[in-house]
């Protein structure tokens, strides 16, 4: 039967210090095993929730020209994604039909590491008020799950310090989602996807997402719904932690199916905080059982051809791995 593994952090936050083996046993089971996560014990209120939640609506609920006029054209991971301006699986070299054709609309910002060569962070803000009080709230709190979280893993490899040696100054998004069809999108056509099958490009992703299903992961060859268990997150891992570990962990694939219910749309939300590492820090395998290594990489090469993908389309030739695990299932 398909799982996704639930790992208590609070032994690395704050609660009692003692309990640390037990969770890095914890996640080294789930890392391995799928790679994927609900994460308790994170410690997070539901006042930062719901102030992200009121954040994420005010923005997506903003007239057209508003959002648009927040698209940030000089290349940076930043501001207003409007609907089929992304399209995912070009990330790892798959091609979906012959356009871009993820519906979810996205509202990024982030920190001055992956920032504009001109400096600073380059985040753009609406004019809403509490929105940046809010979303900057969150970001706080998924930064501090993101850390304790690497420390953990580095616990569970036997060396505290390997993924945050990688993270002193780290590129970090969050990246607000949103899918919302308009009925005239109905029925919804094959080719039609909320979010198109990706593996995460960072470290980690610490995942907050509304209880609406339609994300989805793959493991076994087959595709599987994985909703948050009422006051988790969920947390994958990403790229970098694959290549650190040589696939001894894992990178999972996921995607987001329309969230049709009943022949009509519903509307979901999610945020997603990506720890990415810092840009200049140079990825390489570590010497761990079964690891197959990848080719050294700095964290700006690999982040860029990935993201040369998912934004502008160009199919990213160097993510074979990912690739055939997509292709398998097709
Ligand atoms: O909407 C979701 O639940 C997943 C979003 C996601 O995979 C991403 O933003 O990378
Ligand atoms: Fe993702």
């Amino acid at each position: 039967m398909f799982v996704v593994p639930t790992v208590d952090l609070s032994p690395y936050l704050d609660g009692d210090p003692g309990g640390r083996p037990r969770t890095a046993v914890a996640l080294d089971a789930a890392c391995r095993a799928l790679g994927f996560m609900q994460v308790v014990g994170h410690g997070i209120r539901n006042r930062a929730v719901t102030a992200l939640t009121e954040a994420v609506d005010a923005f997506f609920a903003l007239p057209d020209d508003d959002k648009r006029a927040l698209v940030v054209t000089d290349g940076t991971n930043r501001g207003y994604s409007p609907p089929r301006s992304e399209s995912l699986s070009r990330s790892l070299g798959v091609e979906q039909g012959t356009r871009m054709n993820d519906f979810f609309e996205a509202f990024n910002v982030g920190t001055a590491a992956d920032g504009p060569s001109s400096g600073g962070d380059g985040n753009v803000w609406p004019d809403l008020p509490g929105f940046r009080e809010g979303v900057e709230t969150w970001v706080g709190e998924a930064r501090r799950v993101a850390r304790a979280l690497t420390t953990a893993m580095g616990d569970a490899l036997g060396d505290r310090d390997v993924f945050r040696r990688l993270a002193t100054d780290p590129v970090e998004v969050l990246r607000m989602n949103h899918y919302a069809l308009e009925e005239q999108d109905l029925p919804v056509d094959a080719d039609l996807t909320g979010m198109g099958e990706h593996t995460d490009y960072g470290i980690v992703t610490v995942l907050w997402a509304d209880a609406v299903a339609g994300l989805q992961v793959l493991d076994g060859g087959e595709w599987h719904d994985v909703v948050p268990d009422d006051g988790a997150l969920l947390v994958n891992l990403g790229d970098l932690t694959a290549r650190v570990t040589g696939d001894h962990w894992r990178s999972t694939l996921h995607r987001v199916r329309p969230p049709v219910e009943d022949g009509r749309v519903r509307r979901r939300r999610s945020a997603a905080f990506f720890h990415d590492g810092d840009p200049d820090a140079v990825v390489e395998t570590l010497p761990l059982p079964g690891a197959v290594p990848y080719a050294a990489t700095t964290v700006r090469d690999h982040l860029a051809a990935k993201l040369a993908g998912s934004r502008d389309g160009k199919l990213n030739l160097d993510a074979g791995r990912e690739e055939s695990r997509v292709r398998a299932v097709r």
